[in-house]
């Protein structure tokens, strides 16, 4: 369903018709200033000192009565700009989170944060800055016009014209605008994704010494920045201020020259001319706010577009939609599976296995064959072109996401430490969290041996781990991953390249954590080393042509080629590890 910007007006109905009566009642009184003004000049002139006074009582009042209703008026306008500003953000933020695998890999961090922040240039200065006074502008218009048509018809006829030809004008530069604004916000969103990156890899710029090769691709975006920005201004500039201030003064000497021969011909008052020069500015700056906006929905209705595009756009879980978990046994079923991702000819071709449930399955390969492709297809982040991945017997594309990501856990080869404490960071993702007792935690912390780095930390568990974790080696990092991913007690886990950045040694106190007795699940691990192979219950050799050999370790030595290459390379590796080491006598 195409969203429409009406959507996220309606709801505020009521703050919006109070907003717009207390508007309408601050512009009556403005537009009356000026009749206020041209009958105290006739008395002036009559001599009438009752008339006189009240006349002068009012233009002083009138004034700070309609400034007062004015900022009563802008607070619920104002509120009502942030509110919707809000509200987009929510659902741009949601949406970034529901986006499909394939848009995550597609775009960057710099343009999806972008996407939820532009937004506010809705709230904040379109609907507060722009929208606002042009409603404002059209009350005024009307009001100033009626005022006029009872004064003098003839020269309201005139203002009305001058004011069409600024409309006319104005909109014919007007047409630049929206090719300027999407240039604008392509450099925008290309600065945000340069700065987000570097910024995020300060320490590689500073150990590659790219440092100032960096600043000065800054410079280059900063310029491309400013020259958008300069031709903005000067359309606007052209649009709003240039020809209108022309006009006006033009406008304003014809206005006083025909109303003196008027004046003249005894067919106007003195008063009226001074009503009629008041009212001059009053027009042009209507004219202007309204110009104002007529650009400003240009820029909006772009930066909507993409924001409507976006929330249009198939969220990758529909929610609540999809079977959940029953009672059967959680089987992992591949069946005839092909798969490519988008935009890649090669793949995985004709893929079948079967891990039973709580069976081990090692999946070996050469590095880039698809071994990490079959837990993507497995975690449902992409989905077979062909045939069917099935976990208890419902196949992925049927589950609802959530319930079945919930029954896995997975310790992934480049950890997500969160800048948050390392008790968050342990419970990460768990719904019932604060029903894990802290025994279970502590538990946890032993088996994955994380009590060291728990006592060095100055508030334990309550320790805010920083940006980028820095208070974490790799091998933490990758212990952290564990233990968040046995807390979340998962009937499926996964371990995808786990022992890269441990030592033999801890590499050696994980795997055999990957035996212990109370690591009950269906294992998957993905990994380049076999010293437990003979220990796991199948092994899924993925050739580098994408198909796949099932089999056991010594039917797979003797037999498979491939195979037994990787074992003489795991064995020579392993060796030249202990060396370096010194494990060897
Ligand atoms: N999101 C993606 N979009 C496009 N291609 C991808 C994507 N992810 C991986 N690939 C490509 O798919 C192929 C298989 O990648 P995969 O990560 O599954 O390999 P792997 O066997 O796990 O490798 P490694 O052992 O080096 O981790 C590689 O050629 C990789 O470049």
């Amino acid at each position: 369903m195409k969203r429409l910007f009406i959507n996220y007006v309606q709801p505020l109905w009521k703050p919006i018709i109070i907003g717009l009566a207390l508007s309408l009642v601050s512009t009556l009184l403005m537009v009356s200033q000026p009749l206020v003004m041209k009958n105290l000049i006739n008395t002036l002139t009559g001599g009438q000192t009752t008339s006189f006074i009240r006349n002068v009582t009012l233009l002083i009042s009138i004034p700070i009565l309609a400034t007062v209703i004015s900022y009563i008026q802008t607070y619920f306008l104002s509120g009502i700009g942030q509110k919707i500003s809000q509200k987009l953000r929510e659902d741009t933020f949601q949406s970034m989170l529901n986006q499909p695998t394939e848009y995550l890999d597609k775009n960057s961090a710099g343009s999806m944060y972008q996407n939820v922040q532009d937004s506010i240039i809705v709230g904040d200065g379109y609907i507060d800055y722009e929208l606002v006074p042009a409603i404002l502008s059209v009350f005024t218009l009307l009001l100033t016009f009626g005022s006029m048509l009872l004064l003098d018809v003839p020269i309201s006829l005139i203002i009305l014209v001058f004011s069409l030809l600024t409309v006319f004008l104005t909109a014919m530069t007007g047409k630049k605008v929206k090719e300027v604004e999407s240039n604008y916000r392509d450099a925008r969103i290309g600065s945000a994704d340069f700065l987000q990156e570097v910024l995020a890899n300060v320490r590689t710029v500073r150990l590659f010494t790219n440092r100032d090769r960096e600043i000065a691709n800054w410079k280059k975006w900063l310029e491309i920045d400013r020259g958008f920005w300069m031709k903005r201004r000067l359309i606007s500039d052209i649009n709003v201020n240039g020809i209108l201030i022309f006009i006006q003064s033009l406008c304003l000497s014809i206005v006083i020259i025909y109303g003196y021969i008027r004046v003249q011909n005894d067919l106007l008052s003195l008063g009226s001319i001074v009503a009629f020069i008041a009212y001059v500015p009053m027009i042009f700056q209507s004219v202007s706010s309204l110009q104002r906006a007529q650009l400003g929905t240009k820029k909006v209705k772009i930066v909507l577009n993409q924001i409507y595009t976006l929330l249009d756009s198939q969220s990758e879980h529909p929610k609540n939609k999809g079977k959940t978990m029953e009672d059967n046994a959680l089987e992992i079923k591949f069946k005839n599976v092909d798969f490519h991702y988008p935009d890649r000819q090669e793949g995985l071709i004709d893929i079948n296995f079967t891990a039973k449930q709580n069976s081990t399955t090692l999946i070996v390969g050469p590095s880039g064959v698809g071994k990490s492709t079959i837990i993507d297809l497995l975690t449902c982040l992409y989905y077979p072109n062909k045939g069917e991945v099935s976990i208890a017997g419902i196949p992925t594309v049927d589950w609802n996401k959530d319930e079945l990501r919930k029954q896995i856990g997975i310790v992934p080869q480049s950890v997500v430490i969160w800048n948050r404490t390392l008790r968050e960071n342990l419970l990460y993702g768990i719904s019932n969290a604060d029903q894990i007792s802290p025994e279970r935690i502590d538990e946890v912390i032993k088996i994955t041996r994380l009590e060291s780095f728990v006592k060095k930390l100055p508030n334990g568990l309550e320790e805010v781990l920083g940006p980028n974790a820095v208070q974490a080696s790799g091998g933490e990092r990758q212990r952290i991953a564990l233990a968040r991913a046995l807390l979340r007690n998962p009937a499926i886990l996964i371990f995808d390249e786990v022992t890269s950045a441990l030592d033999p040694i801890l590499s050696a106190e994980i795997t055999e954590l990957i035996w212990s007795k109370e690591l009950v699940s269906t294992k998957i691990i993905v990994s380049h080393r076999l010293s437990f192979a003979s220990r796991v219950d199948q092994i899924l050799v993925v050739d580098t042509d994408g198909t796949i050999t099932c089999g056991k370790h010594n039917d797979l030595k003797d037999n498979q080629l491939l195979y037994n290459q990787l074992v003489m390379a795991d064995e020579f590796q392993d060796t030249q590890e202990r060396d370096r080491h010194g494990f060897r006598n």
